[in-house]
């Protein structure tokens, strides 16, 4: 246990530096294989099992160009918020804090213990949000447009064999002084994705056609 301990605490210090960099540069970062096979597994097993029995609330209705134009109001996300320590949860909870431990380390590693231009010092909970398929997308967005208070998204996906064509549900971020330039992020398994939730990053996420899953996290300084 000892070596893998420290084989962790290296792994989040060299994710931590590639997050740090790219955080200063872009304003977004990906990291992919955050939590290996094995433990990703465990994580999409626990939400599969939460969706099945129901426990995700109903979607937004969003109303939907139909084919023949007609307004089609279709389910939109459906979410559900967890701390990480229910009952079923536990490798939850251990993503949950593998996130915290790189935020907090970039915290401490970064101009004297900043991320950015600001000292992280909590968050929200997890939301786990699933798109039903059909078409179900988020229209253009800000997370954070009125300062609430959050400014790091942290999203982790857990969509195995995910063909974009196929499937669709790219999120499409339009970072700010990019010019014409996006980021187009497809929701692969074990692939975790930070970004700066203010104006600096609008998003959507285009219609998706499969069942699509993701935990998210914001951070609040
Ligand atoms: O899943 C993604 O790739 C991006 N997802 C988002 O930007 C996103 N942003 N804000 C939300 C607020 C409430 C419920 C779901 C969401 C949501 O999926
Ligand atoms: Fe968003």
């Amino acid at each position: 246990l000892h070596r893998n301990r420290n084989n962790l605490e290296e792994f989040i210090d060299k994710i931590c530096q590639y997050v740090i960099r790219d955080m200063d540069k872009y304003g977004v970062c990906v990291v992919d294989k955050f939590l290996g096979m094995e433990k990703g597994l465990a994580v999409l097993n626990e939400v599969l099992y939460m969706y099945s029995a129901g426990l995700f609330e109903d979607g937004q209705l969003v109303s939907n160009k139909g084919s023949t134009n007609d307004l089609k109001t279709i389910r939109g996300d459906q979410i559900i918020w967890l701390d990480g320590k229910e009952h079923q949860c536990q490798n939850i909870g251990m993503l949950i804090s593998r996130v915290d431990a790189i935020i907090m380390r970039a915290n401490k590693m970064h101009n004297n213990g900043k991320i950015g231009n600001y000292t992280i010092n909590g968050r929200t909970k997890a939301m786990v949000a699933c798109y039903p398929g059909h078409g179900s997308h988020y229209v253009k967005h800000v997370d954070n447009p009125n300062r609430d208070g959050r400014c790091i998204t942290a999203i982790y996906y857990l969509n195995r064999d995910w063909d974009i064509k196929e499937n669709g549900g790219l999120l499409r971020i339009f970072p700010e002084g990019w010019r014409d330039q996006v980021a187009d992020i497809e929701p692969l398994f074990d692939r975790i994705l930070f970004f700066w939730s203010d104006r600096r990053n609008p998003h959507e996420v285009q219609p998706a056609y499969k069942t699509r899953y993701a935990i998210t996290l914001w951070y609040f300084d």
